[in-house]
């Protein structure tokens, strides 16, 4: 997985059809999708469960491309062996998930994976401050994490000037979960994001018997992105 700044679009399956999970991977990445995001949610951090390490195993044969395995658990780090071995590209932990985030973010790079670092529409910048030199994502949440479809925190799009500054030319990834759609996607792209997550915003519309929307509403949010440097 090499590094770029390009906007990167990575459609959340929490959005998909959860009883064809490998067909909508294979539908959401051959209609022009970068990453595939998985929300892993426990019913304990989160007010909502998901699936767990086995799912992602289960749908890893059907990416080609960077799983990103975004977790809303606690604690995490039992977990992140079971989620490298899923065939996780990416793990992302919330810095509120525990009180170690340090070790987690070690733990996360020791099992050979990228590391991600999320961050609660509450939680200030000066959470990563520490950990820069340990983390290759920070992830703003412009929700509350727990649910798809809804509506975009604009307060952190200050958030994302500041990451965006304090990561200075670091090979960080700055990436936006909840809510992004056309209108809001340039508002953190110009902010200085460049993976956007969507769940509702690419889904709608489709389906893996008419997967042709999935490819329009990808490219609309990254027009829409894109447009902001045009
Ligand atoms: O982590 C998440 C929620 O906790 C999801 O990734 C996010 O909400 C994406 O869904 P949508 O684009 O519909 O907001
Ligand atoms: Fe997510």
């Amino acid at each position: 997985m090499s590094f770029d700044r390009k906007i990167k679009i990575a459609p959340s399956i929490l959005a998909a059809d959860f009883a064809n999970f490998g067909a909508e991977c294979e539908a959401i990445e051959a209609q022009g999708a970068d990453w595939v995001h998985v929300d892993v949610m426990d019913g304990h951090f989160v007010p909502n469960i998901t699936f767990g390490p086995a799912t992602c195993a289960a749908i890893r044969p059907h990416i080609k491309g960077v799983m990103d395995v975004h977790l809303m658990i606690a604690p995490v780090d039992p977990y992140i062996e079971g989620f490298a071995k899923a065939g996780a590209d990416v793990i992302t932990a919330h810095a509120e998930a525990g009180p170690h985030t340090h070790r987690t973010l070690q733990a996360i790079r020791n099992a050979g994976v990228k590391a991600g670092l999320a961050l609660n529409p509450g939680t200030p910048v000066s959470e990563v401050e520490y950990h820069l030199d340990m983390v290759d994502l920070i992830c703003v949440m412009t929700v509350n994490p727990g649910f798809g479809g809804q509506k975009f925190i604009h307060s952190q799009i200050e958030k994302v000037k500041q990451l965006r500054a304090l990561i200075g030319d670091r090979p960080i990834h700055i990436e936006i979960d909840g809510g992004v759609d056309p209108v809001t996607a340039p508002l953190v792209a110009k902010a200085g994001a460049d993976v956007l997550v969507a769940g509702s915003a690419v889904f709608k519309g489709g389906s893996v018997s008419n997967p042709a929307p999935y490819g329009e509403n990808i490219r609309n949010i990254r027009a829409a992105a894109e447009g902001v440097w045009a």
